[in-house]
């Protein structure tokens, strides 16, 4: 079993998230994005509980400390195991978000940039002074700083982040892509083998098994690659 794979459960409709759950019975790491949620509401956690699974909600939280709390402790009595929120949202909101899912199992994953951001657009349409792998890495610790669980990173950056922030800081990469698959709004990317390698604890991986022509086959030609890492 390859419990460091997250699939992602990118699709508008309830009947295909459970379509995915039936086809896929290896995956024991389901996300739950926004498509999902916005689309069908929290039933699909419940089904997620039935079957087993382990649970990421991403619903990648941006707003003020008082609303981060309350999203939080909404989510957290869902029982999900990872929940994200923006590191941009800052360090009140962080901290926010911390109190509104304690006591609960529920972990909190800082994004720290998405991986469909390139250093072009990071320095010109967002106007960041800093290189992109310093600013990457500035969102991570402040969010590791404020006592977050982990981070969601390209694994791009994951080498010089689970440097400075240390083995008890939780890595989750998407922006993964077997080597021939498409890359498409995806900008920071590396191979599932790469990935691993390079620190990742998880790797988050939609497309390329779910909309393959054969998702078992896509998958289990990823675990096999990633069995070469040690
Ligand atoms: O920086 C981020 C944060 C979250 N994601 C999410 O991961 C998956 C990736 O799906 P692919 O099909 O493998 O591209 C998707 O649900 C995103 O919302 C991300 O890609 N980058």
């Amino acid at each position: 079993m390859n419990d460091k794979i997250i699939v992602p459960l990118d699709v508008p409709t309830l009947d295909g998230a459970i379509a995915l759950l039936d086809r896929l019975p290896q995956v024991s790491f389901w996300k739950v994005g926004l498509e999902l949620f916005i689309s069908t509401g929290t039933d699909i956690l419940k089904i997620l509980k039935e079957r087993d699974k382990r649970i990421f909600l991403d619903l990648k939280l941006h707003d003020i400390p008082n609303t981060v709390a309350g999203a939080c402790r909404a989510a957290a009595k869902h029982d999900v195991d990872f929940l994200t929120i923006h590191a941009t949202a800052g360090r009140a909101a962080l901290q926010a978000a911390l109190d509104g899912v304690r006591g609960s199992k529920t972990q909190l994953l800082a994004v720290t940039l998405l991986t469909s951001l390139d250093a072009r657009e990071l320095a010109f349409d967002l106007k960041v002074p800093l290189e992109l792998p310093e600013y990457a890495l500035h969102m991570a610790l402040l969010a590791e700083e404020t006592g977050i669980h982990g981070a969601v990173c390209s694994p791009r950056e994951v080498s010089q982040l689970q440097r400075v922030c240390g083995d008890d800081f939780t890595f989750v990469c998407p922006g993964v892509r077997p080597t021939g698959s498409a890359i498409g709004d995806q900008r920071r990317v590396m191979t599932p083998s790469q990935a691993l390698k390079a620190g990742a604890t998880y790797l988050v991986i939609g497309r390329p098994i779910t909309a393959a022509s054969d998702p078992i086959a896509a998958w289990e030609q990823i675990c096999q690659e990633m069995e070469s890492v040690s």
